[in-house]
């Protein structure tokens, strides 16, 4: 049976080795509480590392810890200690989680810390590769992992691989400043589907790839060698029903149930029954926004005096990668500002912040969630927050607050919490009065809304989901497979060729015969390339025919002497091999005097692009400019031409990276469908690559060979993958 295989650098359970004592507790953080139902859930197993170095472990200890894992269907990567000194919280806590959080004063870049990120990323690719069969699907998780989808990929190319990052992707601006871009985001598009958590994270992904790395997108699909790489934004959501029914359970136990902690924080709560508890929970993380939270909750203090005594924040803080310096440093910072706050205004029977640092149990989480009025999560950064929707979950009475910061994933699909921009204390200790105050058919609103969407989009929709797309992925896959001209299907190509009597071959030039070049004029053609145009015209009974948007000028000069057949101007100008041109189009260009000036506002206004003046039709390239501002400028260009063209007199082509405007009656199709007429021709073939060319694929007759260069969608028989293999394939029909 095909199985699912998680990655991710945590197992959903964590060994810990104290004093000789191992402890084997779950895994805290969004990730592994999230992907653990999923895990349970379905068939598969989890590959990731276990907690413990390899030095730690004695064979004895080894043996016990591979018992624990393997009941777990885990499989664990053996890290040594070097490594989770320089890959975990080296490369992975000082570079990638700084620099993707938008802390780039804390974002260190070591070249060995890299060169460790590298070598980790291999040892999860060795296990994965000896774990993965045939027909396995793949799931990759988070930012520690970015390099992974391709180390899978290149050795198992048939595997369906999905990529899931827990952080949020920054903005272009910021992630160019990482040194080893290119390479991180190759390492990423080794898999079929990469999931975020929201929109603006996604198409800050896209945004890199398309200026980092010119690769073409197609709204949420970017081209990428032979396949295409979906893109898409899943919110990951929590298991709602767990929550829920342990916070029912929570309210119907008796008194003896209660665990030690709830009895101590009943004890608290009656020192000053009428204060409100207000909460927060998270790991002691800079992305959190503590300080600015603690800071701001004195900011309430002083602003609202009245409420003194009658609130306590009760804060858990989660130990977390606490060999790292700045989470050192957050530490002192934490204490001295919760003891600060708390000698500034504790009274005898009052305590304003109850601060906890540790990690808590199932149970107890509850026990907070439940007692709380109000949640105050607050952080600058943070990929999705959990914590933000669990709280709701636990409402069963549908009571309390949600004081949720607009910097965190959650609060895109939370509209209906108090929204906060966590670094204005103002906000803050307004939103603290307003939840205090908000009467409860109002918070029975708010919450009932949230609960509802909770409730329908859990963890299980939300991986079931990104399963989905990932499977829609392999249909892509396989259309691209069917058609692609491999060697069974080119060696049938080739033999009726040779078969055939007459034969024509309509050859489109830039981006099928030719690469692009950034200015149009450098792209003519090699040495190589006429030799082998030049074999090809030596066939006998062959046609060739060069088929281009070009002029006939340019044309002219690079390939008119050589006795190829000729169409320039996407299918204005004809010239018989050895014979003069002939018009094949009457037509008028008096438009162009009314168009040319409206293209150069657009040139003057996008940095990079030009305008190609050709006989009969005006092209505005775009190839040097900022893709997306490129992108935004065609659309505009579209829409002012619209109208400007008042008749079908126009067309308006969108080639590669080039914005064509032409009379409407000329195009390749109606060309090459003109010289099929002089003879009678058993075998045509027509190979291009861009939109123009879709013309000639769709009105050629039904048994010509239509060979489109590269993966895009296209009306073709065949696809090939560039220039290269087109060359191969020409010379393969050489006699
Ligand atoms: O493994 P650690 O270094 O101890 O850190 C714990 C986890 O923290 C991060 O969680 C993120 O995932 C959550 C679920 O998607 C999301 O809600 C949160 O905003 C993220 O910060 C991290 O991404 C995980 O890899 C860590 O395991
Ligand atoms: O003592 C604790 C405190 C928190 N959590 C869990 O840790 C997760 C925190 O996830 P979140 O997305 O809020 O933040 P992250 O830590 O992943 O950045 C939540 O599921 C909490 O229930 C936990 O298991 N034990």
């Amino acid at each position: 049976m095909n199985k699912t295989i998680i990655i991710s650098n945590r197992l959903p359970l964590q060994v810990k080795l104290e004093n000789d004592e191992l402890t084997i507790k779950p895994s805290v953080g969004g990730l592994a509480t999230g992907m653990r139902s999923v895990h349970t859930e379905g068939n598969g197993i989890w590959v990731g590392w276990s907690g413990v170095t390899e030095e730690e472990l004695t064979p004895e200890l080894s043996e016990k810890v591979q018992e624990a894992i393997t009941r777990e269907k885990c499989v664990s990567v053996p890290l040594n200690r070097q490594d989770v000194e320089d890959f975990y919280f080296g490369f992975s806590n000082k570079a990638l989680w700084p620099l993707f959080h938008y802390f780039l004063e804390y974002a260190e870049f070591d070249k060995d810390q890299w060169e460790s990120y590298k070598e980790v990323n291999q040892k999860f690719a060795d296990v994965v590769i000896e774990n993965i069969e045939d027909g396995d699907t793949v799931w990759v998780h988070d930012y520690q992992l970015l390099l992974l989808p391709k180390l899978i990929k290149d050795k198992k190319p048939n595997t369906s691989i999905g990529f899931f990052l827990h952080i949020p992707y920054p903005s272009y601006e910021i992630f160019r400043v990482f040194p080893w871009r290119e390479e991180l985001l190759h390492g990423m598009l080794g898999a079929d589907l990469l999931g975020f958590h929201t929109y603006d994270y996604e198409r800050h992904f896209l945004s890199s790839v398309k200026r980092l790395l010119k690769l073409e997108v197609n709204f949420n699909e970017i081209s990428y060698h032979d396949r295409i790489v979906k893109v898409d934004s899943f919110p990951m959501g929590i298991d709602y029903q767990k929550f829920h029914n342990a916070a029912l359970k929570h309210e119907q136990r008796s008194p003896n149930e209660k665990t030690e902690f709830h009895r101590r924080l009943e004890d608290h709560i009656e020192s000053s029954p009428d204060a409100k508890i207000i909460l927060s929970i998270d790991r002691l993380d800079y992305t959190k926004g503590i300080p600015n939270r603690i800071k701001a909750f004195e900011f309430f203090l002083d602003k609202y005096p009245q409420y003194r005594e009658k609130v306590r924040l009760v804060m858990l803080a989660v130990p977390s990668r606490s060999n790292v310096d700045t989470y050192q440093k957050l530490k002192r910072e934490t204490d001295e500002l919760v003891g600060r706050i708390n000698g500034k205004f504790a009274t005898v029977s009052w305590t304003p912040i109850w601060y906890f640092y540790r990690s808590m149990p199932f149970g107890n989480l509850i026990d907070l969630y439940t007692s709380a009025d109000v949640a105050l999560i607050t952080p600058l950064r943070d990929g999705m927050n959990l914590v933000a929707k669990e709280y709701i979950a636990t409402r069963v009475n549908n009571d309390g607050v949600l004081i949720l910061s607009e910097m965190a994933g959650a609060s895109i699909e939370m509209s209906e919490a108090i929204l906060i921009n966590p670094t204005s204390y103002e906000e803050i200790a307004d939103a603290i009065k307003k939840a205090i105050e908000m009467p409860l058919e109002e918070q029975k609103t708010r919450n009932h809304i949230l609960q509802k969407r909770l409730a329908r989009y859990s963890v299980e929709k939300w991986a079931e989901e990104f399963f989905k797309s990932l499977n829609a992925t392999k249909t892509i896959k396989e259309a691209i497979v069917a058609k692609k001209l491999e060697k069974h299907l080119k060696d049938k190509i080739i033999s009726e060729y040779h078969n055939a009597d007459k034969k024509l071959l309509l050859l489109d030039y830039d981006g099928t015969l030719v690469g692009f070049k950034n200015n149009p004029q450098d792209a003519s053609p090699d040495d190589l390339l006429i030799t082998l145009l030049d074999n090809l015209n030596q066939n006998e009974n062959t046609d060739i025919v060069i088929i281009s948007g070009r002029d006939r000028e340019t044309l002219s000069k690079w390939l008119g002497g050589n006795g190829y057949n000729l169409i320039t101007d996407h299918g204005v100008w004809l010239k018989h091999a050895h014979k003069d041109w002939e018009p094949l189009e009457r037509i008028k260009k008096d438009w162009m005097d009314k168009i040319l000036p409206v293209l150069e506002t657009f040139v003057d206004r996008t940095p990079g692009t030009f305008i190609e003046k050709k006989n009969y039709s005006l092209a505005w390239h775009y190839r040097k400019a900022d893709p997306e501002l490129a992108q935004r400028r065609t659309v505009e260009l579209n829409t002012v031409l619209t109208h400007l063209i008042s008749n079908n007199e126009l067309s308006v082509l969108e080639g590669n990276k080039v914005v064509e405007i032409k009379s409407s009656n000329v195009n390749k199709g109606r060309a090459a469908t003109r010289f099929l007429t002089d003879k009678n021709y058993d075998f045509i073939m027509a190979i291009g690559d861009d939109w123009t060319d879709e013309y000639m694929f769709e009105e050629l007759p039904e048994n010509a060979k239509t060979v489109k260069v590269g993966f895009k969608n296209t009306k073709a028989k065949y696809y090939l993958k560039d220039t290269s293999e087109v060359r191969t394939l020409l010379n393969q029909l050489v006699s």
